[in-house]
């Protein structure tokens, strides 16, 4: 299957920005989400969820069609706790309804990381609606229970590395899990709505003490109330992940910039983009005085 970009003749930069102040200014102003973290972390998973569904191997699945849209893969037992990131974009594409759902889907976390004073992701439009029956079926995303192993093998299919996919986790800076989604929990206290290399000094710096959680599963918990998943834990189980937390532990720089092209790739995965494609740097709205 190709998936190719559709060339977008009648929207410019301009337009494109406008989506993402739309979207910046509604994440700005709906602050109280879930206990006043907001929606930015809600929207990156969303994102992620959205590309993340791709397989290289035969090029189905991921952001191209948009098909998060269907209940077939909103329903999927991994999205849980999405709808709330979709609900939110919902009124912007009422607002634009030139923008396809894929485009959407990841502008929307292109929006929540760089606004979360995150790295500038790099962007292009050109995603097509596919139909219904162009969904991919669930079990396609990871579980969160194995360990270094499972996860360098299950990011093979979306065509990661070692080095993209310790840059990409660190986004478990934001936002927290929740009993009800996932059955993990915490971190307790205040979870965080702003993008930075914290994931990876927390996994170096806290004492974890691997504990059973509320719904049984296995989790590693801090003495300070912060928590990572066993596939968290992982990248300083091996040897190889553990060069790259070390590396993004102390240089913020490099983890923005590696981030930034790992998040681009994943939200371009199995896409061919017309060479006329522009590819979007958005303003943030501080850097618009807006
Ligand atoms: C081995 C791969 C991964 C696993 C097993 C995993 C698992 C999880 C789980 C269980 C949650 C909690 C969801 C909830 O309970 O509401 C979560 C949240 C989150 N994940 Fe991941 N994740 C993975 C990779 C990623 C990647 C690659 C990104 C983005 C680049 C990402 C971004 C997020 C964000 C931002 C949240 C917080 C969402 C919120 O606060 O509502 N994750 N993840
Ligand atoms: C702060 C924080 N945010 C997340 C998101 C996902 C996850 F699995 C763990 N997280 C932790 N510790």
């Amino acid at each position: 299957i190709v998936h190719m970009a559709q060339e977008i003749k009648d929207k410019s930069e301009k337009d494109y920005q406008e989506v993402y102040n739309a979207i910046a200014v509604k994440l700005r102003e709906e602050d109280e989400f879930d206990g006043y973290i907001g929606y930015g972390p809600v929207l990156t998973r969303l994102a992620w969820h959205s590309s993340g569904t791709w397989d290289k191997n035969n090029n189905t699945g991921g952001s191209f069609g948009g098909t998060y849209q269907f209940q077939k893969e909103s329903n999927d037992p991994s999205n849980k706790g999405l709808h709330n990131g979709a609900e939110f974009l919902a009124p912007i594409h009422k607002q634009f309804p030139w923008l396809s759902h894929g485009d959407l889907y990841t502008l929307g976390g292109v929006v929540a990381i760089q606004e979360l004073q995150g790295p500038v992701i790099p962007w292009r439009p050109g995603r097509v609606d596919l139909p219904e029956d162009m969904t991919p079926d669930n079990g396609r995303l990871p579980d969160a229970v194995y360990g270094a192993d499972y996860v360098r093998n299950f990011f093979k299919r979306l065509d990661l590395n070692d080095q993209e996919v310790v840059a990409l986790m660190g986004a478990h800076c934001l936002g927290r899990t929740h009993l009800q989604n996932t059955g993990f929990d915490g971190p307790w206290g205040a979870a965080s709505n702003t993008f930075t290399n914290e994931f990876f000094l927390n996994l170096l710096n806290e004492n974890w003490k691997l504990e059973k959680n509320e719904a049984k599963n296995m989790q590693w918990n801090s003495p300070k109330g912060y928590m990572m998943l066993p596939t968290d834990h992982a990248l300083i189980e091996d040897d190889k992940y553990m060069a790259y937390v070390k590396l993004y532990a102390t240089n913020n720089d490099k983890f923005f910039e590696d981030f930034a092209k790992a998040f681009k790739k994943l939200l371009e995965g199995g896409i061919t983009f017309p060479q006329s494609t522009p590819t979007y740097r958005f303003e943030t709205l501080d850097s618009q005085g807006l």
